[in-house]
């Protein structure tokens, strides 16, 4: 079967989340299941530095506003289409923010030509290839089952549309539906209108053969008024099509057996090195108490402005902090000033120091308010680095608590904690603390947590058979 997958990131070449890890992983994952994928990419110019091998598949003379080339490429066994069209994508700064840290006026244009792109890929733009099925992520590809339903490829080329992240709509006014190369007359509340304005996302959620979201968990929170983010009713109307699959992690790529950032290691013990040597990187000294880390983008979502109220609850235990990350600048600030002798901060985004931390750190702490999956929980239970999360989302359907019961029944991964409050989650620090002054239960749960499962096998298998089940309808 032939699949195009539609994403404005990926690995290796652009992230700035973990749909970049998704997308860069399902092609790999799918293989086995006679899945071929390719991926189409924005242009963007650090995606053009990487790319050495490009030839023109394709050319669009008017691509929303200039013309563009259609490029295929390889990189890191990845078989790229790439829409280059430097009067969208050739900009510095990021992907979706200028150097002001402000949303490019024109990321409506920008991701609907990349959605447009796709339709056009599905209606035969490419000599010698087409694909059975596209499938798109969150809002920037959210317009893609909109232009394959009204294009000749409906019901021929089949879609699948996965929500990563509902916090971001792609909302755009009304006085751009022609612009966008969308029909006045699909602008209404059943299709692409979401109260007065264009969503891209919501364009996805009402035309796409297939919906999925990335556990099992987020997809029923997304069908309630306090996580559907207004979109819980459409998700309702499609709760027949619509299902959660775990996101996997590359169990390659992030193996303490094999990590080259790391002092290797087949078993908890093994940590002790990397704890030093991540002690040492933070300048913090020793202590009695569990050493937690944090990888994450630093916004409302993470929960990690309580982690700043619960953090006295820490220290005061013994415990440590060493957290990275970047994005909303008061969080940062807050986090830059409560940086102490056990409470270290990196203000940035390294991918190196990401994988020294999840190897040193005795917990990691993913305390969001919602979470779609979660990636680094799942990067600690692989590295015997206990998770402690909130109750929510993808978080809920991973990390197994330590009960009495589930200690007992050597299951137990981490700890969780409901409501997302400050004060339930320096509860359950306390109970981290508690745990880790009982070095065989917290030993065996390290074991339990290295031993679960979290690569792509299960999930990669659910979406070839969710695949597999349109082409049988077709
Ligand atoms: N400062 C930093 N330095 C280095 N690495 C950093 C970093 N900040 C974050 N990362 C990395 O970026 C990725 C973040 O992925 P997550 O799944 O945790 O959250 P995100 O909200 O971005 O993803 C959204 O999409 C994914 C994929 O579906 C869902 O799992 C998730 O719940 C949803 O919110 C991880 O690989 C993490 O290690």
């Amino acid at each position: 079967m032939q699949v195009l997958s539609v994403t404005s990131e990926c690995v290796p070449l652009i992230k700035t989340g973990g749909l970049a890890d998704v997308a860069g992983a399902l092609p790999g994952a799918l293989a086995p299941f006679g899945v071929t994928m390719r991926t189409l990419l924005p242009g963007y110019p650090v995606v053009m530095g990487m790319v050495k091998d490009a030839r023109p598949v394709a050319r669009f003379d008017n691509c929303f506003g200039g013309p563009a080339d259609l490029l295929a490429a390889t990189v890191a066994g990845l078989d790229l289409l790439i829409l280059d069209a430097p009067h969208l994508y050739d900009r510095p700064a990021g992907p979706y923010l200028n150097q002001s840290g402000v949303d490019w006026v024109d990321n409506p244009e920008r991701f609907a030509a990349l959605s447009w792109a796709a339709s056009e890929i599905a209606n035969g733009a490419i000599k010698d290839w087409q694909p059975d099925l596209v499938h798109a992520h969150d809002w920037q590809g959210g317009l893609a089952p909109y232009y394959i339903a009204r294009s000749g490829a409906a019901g021929r080329v089949r879609t699948v549309l996965t929500i990563h992240n509902i916090a971001f709509q792609g909302l755009a006014p009304a006085s751009k539906i022609a612009a966008l190369r969308l029909d006045p007359a699909d602008f209404h509340a059943d299709a692409l209108e979401y109260w007065g304005q264009i969503s891209a996302l919501k364009a996805g959620l009402v035309f796409a053969d297939k919906l999925t979201t990335v556990s099992p968990t987020y997809a029923e929170e997304l069908m309630t008024p306090e996580f559907g983010m207004g979109l819980q009713g459409v998700l309702r109307d499609r709760r027949a099509d619509f299902t959660g699959i775990l996101n996997g992690i590359d169990d390659e790529v992030w193996s303490p057996a094999s990590d080259a950032e790391v002092k290797t290691y087949k078993a908890p013990k093994g940590k002790g090195p990397n704890k030093q040597r991540l002690r040492e990187e933070f300048g913090l000294a020793e202590a009695g108490g569990p050493l937690c880390v944090v990888v994450s983008r630093l916004t409302e979502q993470k929960g990690l402005d309580l982690l700043l109220q619960a953090l006295p609850t820490l220290i005061g235990r013994g415990g440590q902090l060493a957290l990275l990350g970047s994005g909303d600048p008061w969080l940062e600030d807050a986090f830059r000033r409560a940086a102490g002798p056990n409470v270290g901060i990196r203000i940035g985004y390294d991918e190196a120091l990401s994988h020294r931390m999840i190897a040193g750190g005795d917990a990691i702490l993913v305390p969001s308010r919602f979470e779609p999956c979660g990636l680094t929980q799942l990067y600690g239970l692989r590295y015997g680095t206990l998770p402690l999360v909130a109750l929510t989302g993808g978080l809920a359907d991973t990390v197994i608590p330590a009960t009495p019961a589930s200690i007992g029944a050597q299951v137990a991964t981490g700890v969780q904690f409901y409501p997302v409050s400050a004060e339930a989650l320096s509860n359950a620090l306390n109970k981290l603390c508690d745990l880790y002054e009982q070095p065989e239960s917290w030993a065996k749960m390290q074991r339990n947590a290295m031993g679960q499962a979290v690569g792509w096998d299960q999930s990669a298998a659910r979406y070839a058979a969710l695949y597999d089940s349109l082409m049988t309808k077709r």
